[in-house]
């Protein structure tokens, strides 16, 4: 059985600490350290046990099943990727509990979510991860995003894969109303990340870890 304990983060093993003493961390350029803090943070979640990751994924859907989120019948998700937290058993309750799930759809620079059918053929998009062909859902009509996380911290900041995508969506003139919550492992939390914060950014309602839910409002 995994031991789960709260991250071991502290301030100089922060991802955005050790980009700073590298010298990628300037102030002048917060587009390098971003990266660099994104290749530190993802070699640290590619390195979680798959032992650690299956009893993690257990937890947060039972988190996720006895909070007020779970009132949503209209949920997007995503298929796991990089050793991401993989929320393959909330959408197995979701389904057996009669909701609709959706999945993220991109272009060159936009996302949209599609429904996800059971057992539909899905196509691979350019990196590799499959998405449905449908046609895309009002954002309006979703009210829970479960968003994929390379960084957060305690605040409410969210580092992604560095597309922008969940960005552009929830900073949109169709804005969706659903709420954010972001999925990732407690390790994957680095408060310091919050000096990269850009205009762009948009907040999270909550982040959800295999130790609980920390609510943001
Ligand atoms: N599971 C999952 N689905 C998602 C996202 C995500 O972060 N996770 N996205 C969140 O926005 C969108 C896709 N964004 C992504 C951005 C970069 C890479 C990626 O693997 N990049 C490679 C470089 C590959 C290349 O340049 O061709 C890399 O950084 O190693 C993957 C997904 C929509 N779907
Ligand atoms: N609302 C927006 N309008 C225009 N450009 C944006 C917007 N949001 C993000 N971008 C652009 O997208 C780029 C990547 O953004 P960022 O580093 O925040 O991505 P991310 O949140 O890590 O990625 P993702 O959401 O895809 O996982 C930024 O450099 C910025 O130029």
């Amino acid at each position: 059985m995994p031991v789960f304990q709260p991250a071991a983060n502290s301030p100089d093993k922060s991802a955005a600490k050790s980009a700073a003493k590298s010298g990628t961390n300037s102030a002048a350029n917060p587009t390098l350290s971003r990266q660099a803090c994104r290749s530190h943070l993802r070699q640290q979640r590619r390195a979680i046990a798959p032992s650690y990751a299956r009893e993690a994924g257990e937890r947060v859907a039972h988190y996720l099943r006895n909070s007020s989120f779970w009132s949503a019948d209209h949920i997007a998700l995503y298929l796991a990727n990089d050793g991401e937290l993989d929320p393959a058993v909330i959408a197995r309750a979701a389904r057996s509990s009669g909701k609709h799930l959706y999945l993220p759809v991109i272009t060159a620079e936009a996302m949209a979510f599609c429904e996800w059918r059971t057992d539909e053929p899905l196509r691979p998009n350019r990196f590799g991860i499959g998405e449905p062909t449908g046609t895309p859902v009002p954002p309006r009509d979703l009210q829970l995003v479960i968003l994929p996380t390379v960084g957060w911290t305690a605040r409410g900041f969210r580092l992604g894969m560095g597309g922008g995508y969940y960005d552009r969506f929830f900073g949109s003139k169709q804005a969706s109303s659903a709420k954010r919550v972001a999925l990732a492992y407690d390790c994957q939390r680095d408060d310091a990340l919050e000096q990269l914060k850009e205009a762009w950014d948009q907040p999270l309602d909550a982040v959800l870890t295999e130790s609980g839910i920390l609510r943001l409002d």
